[in-house]
């Protein structure tokens, strides 16, 4: 094991281990996932879109930022697919430009967040969904949904410092959820 690949497992751990102290208590209402706008949706203005759709739905907003994400991060976040044939090519789309990063919160948002997405190939994806909608390739499928509960929770801490999270309340919470 070389010196880049030590240093990869070193974060992966630090980060398993971080979300895993981190993670009692984000089960049911208080579910979390993380979405983030890659550098396409960014430039093909559609952040505002998506956004809204997560707002409507009646989900609730408890991180956002704009980021130029570094290699070294999107290379952890996306550890999973190291030895796909895409990977070098997803790093450098993905460090392109600015990415919208955000974490949204509620019941069964994880799955409910990549049914709103669609398909990972947007030829697959129904009309009505993000990428069903608003792309066509999926090298360039604008939008990334955590896939399981597990890794929302390995991505929001890789992405985010827990003071970069906030807890609030939806006014309208009784209209959400009975
Ligand atoms: N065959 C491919 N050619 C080019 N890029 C690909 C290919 N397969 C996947 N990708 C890119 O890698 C990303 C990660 O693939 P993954 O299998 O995790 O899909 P996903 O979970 O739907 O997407 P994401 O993790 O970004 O939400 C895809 O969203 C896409 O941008
Ligand atoms: C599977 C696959 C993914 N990708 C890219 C687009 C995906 O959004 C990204 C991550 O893949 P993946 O996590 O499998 O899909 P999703 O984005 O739906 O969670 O990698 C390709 O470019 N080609 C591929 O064959
Ligand atoms: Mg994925």
């Amino acid at each position: 094991m070389g010196p880049r690949k030590r240093s990869q497992r070193g974060l992966q751990d630090l980060v398993v281990k971080q979300a895993r102290t981190e993670q009692s208590g984000w089960t049911g209402v208080n579910e979390r996932t993380f979405i983030a706008v890659k550098p396409d949706g960014v430039q093909r203005r559609l952040v505002g879109q998506i956004v809204r759709r997560f707002e409507k739905k009646g989900f609730k907003l408890v991180g956002l930022k704009l980021v130029q994400a570094s290699e070294d991060l999107l290379r952890e976040h996306y550890w999973d697919l190291r030895s796909k044939p895409f990977f070098s090519g997803l790093i450098t789309y993905m460090s392109s430009g600015p990415v919208v990063a955000m974490v949204w919160q509620g019941l069964d948002v994880v799955k409910t967040a990549r049914k709103m997405l669609g398909e990972t190939n947007p030829a697959d994806s129904l009309p009505g969904t993000i990428r069903g909608d608003y792309c066509v390739e999926v090298g360039r499928n604008v939008i990334h949904g955590s896939d399981s509960v597990s890794s929302a929770q390995k991505e929001i801490s890789l992405w985010f410092p827990q003071n970069e999270l906030q807890c609030w309340e939806h006014s309208c919470n009784s209209w959400i959820y009975n």
